[in-house]
């Protein structure tokens, strides 16, 4: 094998939905039958090329195996599950007769169809990205499948280009799946590691076959402790599995990136292993003080790939010291790179495209592009010295001190407010007391309810386009939106539901709805990230102190309220979701800025309260998101998360019920949070995984009112009044039904009317049948 010298500046990994959505679009089309399969690729092909000469613009080498080779249709664990056979036997009536997955059998896969569900989704570590979970069982039979991973090299080789492989590694896949149906208790994916790497080193054999000189491995289940597994086993499996890939003679060099924090422990364990190259992400994480002996002899023969561009975030940073974080590494090899620290899914394209951002406030920024462009002026850097880059560094710093000093980013009155809080601010009366004044509400048993958002028609969707060219004034939109909340009531009255909701028709995504009415925040126009599959939201930009202007939602919620004697929930996105999914400061404790955040609620909450709405939800599923990655940082955090919910809800009277609302994660590791919560009723993503949400909450001792969700709104599957019957049944037998409430997983939003309409009638259904059997039971007892 040849060793290859590594790029000296790279990133992990770049945005594949394109500066417009184009990958977005296509695919919605080729979903909707709109455009063929080749068509799809077709579009697919050019975007990639489009990036790879962006990329080689902005800096990056052309032929050095810089440019990350990272695009993906719908996400990357799922691209890696085809790419090693791990196809669950639901699906293989949709693959050749080779076993090859083609594009609709791909999407089907991610999507579901008919009674077989998709693959469950999940965050990606702690950010708003979410993957599929592979499910592995101990038949799992693994079986390489590189034809996409190929003729993306190839095409790019024809481009001329020789780029840089990108798969998640054989650990972190394994610890991202999860047990398949019917495995014996007690199996682990992470059990079939020894049956999984040789796949692996067929690829890279593949790889190096056909002329690249890198692979990325994306490690980073080894920088986490999140996990079900001892830590031990975790750095075990990786020490088995890179000597056993190091050791073919035929492959390319091996990078292994661990974005999102330290490797600590692990950092040993790969530095004796064979491969050639370690990414270290040194903004979230840092270097380890001390290293033993021969850990620092077996560094300084490998690349150390230093992730010090923030790969999480928009600020453009302190530059100069992301710089001494480089060169404080080239003490330890020879051969030092700069990178991101993660992977640059996570942040805008390119902030050029913002026009009507302050061009003071875009002074402050930069997206993917910028970053870029600040890799390759760290690497110029490393090549021809300080000296080189010094104009670079003196920018970044003179924008970095305009940024501290700007008005906005400290109010006085807001600083003065949160000084003044005192522990009564964070607590409700007794959860009894609330629940007797609550009585009045006249709740049937198992209240049926939905979790806000109902479809985001095409319709209500091109008035807001419309309003924002200017084709629509202020007042028709806002006619158009009541209408629009009207027949979400009349919808929900004739279905029979007992807690209506207003559908939310007016946000344009639960988190920029607030970010543009609250002082503190910029929002963008173009800056769309992924957030999973086809789907994309533009974070907002928190700068400065946050503040409420005047009343968010009272219009709305009142004009629902009016139409319907059912109660009608005030629907609100709570301080850590807003945190979550925002671009936030950097220049304070992200506690500081939660509780700003919690007052402007609170004020909210008064005013909904004042205006006659009795039910008010504060949406948090981002609460398990941010979570730190590392035991011993997340207590603070758990303070932190959970105390500006509480502030943002503790002025509620007893009567007033505070529902909260979490999904798209697992639960258990924070079912404590989700007690310390307090809010009277929580609703919970459960149906995708079964309800198995469901036994940790019977065991916690979790004692509010609980909505486990019934209906998996992620899919466009209907699920029958049986199956909902039966989860509803499941729920039953853990939780006393005075506490339950039948709801979705989730908000509608991204489902159509025909399915929405079908689900909750099957859901109203198979409620009245589970009210009679707890009757007939009351009356047999
Ligand atoms: N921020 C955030 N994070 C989240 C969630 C969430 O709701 N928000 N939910 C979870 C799952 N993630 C999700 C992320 C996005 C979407 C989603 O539906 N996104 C929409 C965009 C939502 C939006 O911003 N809509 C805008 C802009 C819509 C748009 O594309 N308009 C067209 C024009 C309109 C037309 O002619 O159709 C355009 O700009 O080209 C609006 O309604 O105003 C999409 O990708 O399609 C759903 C779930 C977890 N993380
Ligand atoms: N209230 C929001 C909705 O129904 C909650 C969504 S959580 C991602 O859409
Ligand atoms: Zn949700």
């Amino acid at each position: 094998m040849t060793t290859h010298a590594f790029p000296k500046g790279t990133i992990l990994g770049y945005p594949r939905i394109g500066r417009r959505r184009e990958l977005k679009r296509a695919v919605e089309a080729f979903w909707a039958g709109s455009i063929d399969a080749a068509e799809l690729e077709a579009r697919a092909a050019e975007l990639r090329a489009a990036t790879r000469e962006r990329l080689a613009e902005l800096g990056l080498e052309r032929t050095g195996s810089a440019i990350p080779e990272s695009f993906s249709y719908y996400d990357q664990v799922l691209d890696t599950a085809v790419a090693v056979g791990a196809v669950p036997p639901r699906f293989t009536r949709f693959l050749a007769a080779d076993g090859e997955v083609d594009l609709a059998a791909y999407f089907t896969i991610a999507r579901g169809v008919g009674d077989d569900a998709p693959l469950e989704m999940t965050k990606w570590f702690d950010s708003n990205y979410h993957y599929l979970v592979p499910e592995i069982g101990p038949d799992t039979v693994f079986e390489l499948h590189p034809e996409r991973i190929l003729s993306e090299f190839a095409e790019a080789k024809a481009q001329g280009f020789l780029t840089r492989p990108v798969i998640v590694g054989p650990v972190t896949f394994l610890l991202l799946a999860k047990a398949a149906e019917g495995a014996p208790a007690g199996f682990r994916p992470l059990d079939r590691i020894a049956d999984l790497v040789p796949v692996y080193a067929r690829l890279l054999d593949r790889l190096a076959a056909a002329g690249a000189e890198w692979a990325q491995l994306d490690e980073p289940a080894l920088v986490s402790e999140s996990f079900d597994e001892s830590r031990d086993r975790v750095l075990e499996a990786a020490a088995v599995a890179y000597d056993a890939l190091g050791a073919s003679d035929a492959r390319p060099s091996i990078f292994v990136a661990a974005p999102y924090g330290s490797l600590d422990g692990a950092l040993p364990v790969l530095a004796a292993t064979p491969v050639e190259a370690i990414g270290l992400d040194l903004v979230r994480g840092t270097f380890p003080a001390h290293l033993d002996p021969a850990t620092e002899e077996s560094l300084a023969a490998k690349t150390l790939v230093a992730g010090v561009v923030d790969g999480h975030n928009i600020w453009r940073g302190d530059l100069g010291a992301a710089f001494a974080r480089a060169e404080a590494v080239q003490h330890l090899s020879n051969a030092v790179a700069v990178s991101t620290s993660t992977s640059l899914l996570h942040v805008p394209h390119d902030v050029a495209d913002e026009a009507a951002l302050e061009p003071r406030l875009v002074s402050w920024l930069a997206f993917a592009d910028q970053k870029v462009a600040q890799v390759a002026t760290l690497a110029r850097g490393l090549i021809d010295g300080r000296e080189a880059i010094e104009t670079d560094l003196a920018g970044a710093s003179a924008a970095l001190a305009d940024r501290a000093g700007a008005a906005g980013v400290r109010v006085p009155a807001v600083r003065q407010r949160l000084a003044a809080l005192a522990a009564g601010d964070f607590t409700r009366a007794s959860y009894d007391d609330r629940v007797a004044a609550q009585a009045s509400l006249d709740l049937p048993e198992l209240p049926t309810t939905t979790i806000g958002s109902f479809p985001q028609t095409g319709d209500i969707r091109r008035a807001r386009a419309r309003l924002v060219k200017g084709e629509l004034d202020e007042g028709g939109y806002r006619q158009l939106m009541r209408d629009e909340i009207e027949r979400v009531v009349r919808l929900q009255e004739e279905l029979g539901l007992d807690v209506l909701v207003h559908g939310e028709p007016e946000r344009n995504d639960m988190v920029q709805y607030f970010a543009e009415l609250l002082d503190g925040f910029a929002v963008t126009q173009h800056g769309w990230v992924q957030s999973y599959g086809s789907r994309c939201t533009r974070p907002s930009i928190l700068w400065g102190d946050v503040s409420r202007a005047a009343p968010m939602t009272v219009e709305w919620s009142t004009y629902a309220q009016s139409l319907t004697e059912k109660p009608v929930k005030g629907m609100l996105t709570g301080p850590v979701t807003i945190l979550a999914w925002s671009f936030v400061r950097d220049d304070q404790p992200l506690g500081d800025t939660a509780r700003q955040v919690a007052l402007a609620l609170r004020d909210e909450i008064g005013d909904l309260e004042h205006a006659g709405i009795r039910v008010i939800q504060v949406d948090e599923p981002a609460l398990r998101e941010l979570l730190p990655l590392k035991r011993a940082d997340q207590p603070a955090y758990l303070d932190w998360s959970v105390g500006s919910f509480r502030l943002a809800t503790g002025g509620a009277a007893p009567a007033t019920q505070v529902h909260t609302h979490l999904c798209y994660s697992e639960f258990g590791v924070v079912i404590d949070a989700i007690k310390n919560l307090d809010a009277d009723v929580t609703s919970i993503e459960a149906a995708r995984s079964r309800m198995e949400v469901v036994d940790d909450l019977g065991a916690s001792g979790f004692d509010h009112g609980i909505g486990p969700g019934v209906y998996d709104i992620h899919s466009p599957r209907v699920p029958s009044a049986v199956e909902v019957q039966a989860l509803l049944e499941r729920a039953v037998a853990e939780i006393p039904a005075s506490r339950l409430w039948v709801n979705p997983d989730c908000g509608l939003k991204t489902r159509g009317y025909d399915e929405t309409v079908a689900s909750l009638e099957h859901i109203i259904q198979a409620t009245r049948a589970v009210r009679a059997e707890l009757t007939e039971s009351v009356l047999v007892d």
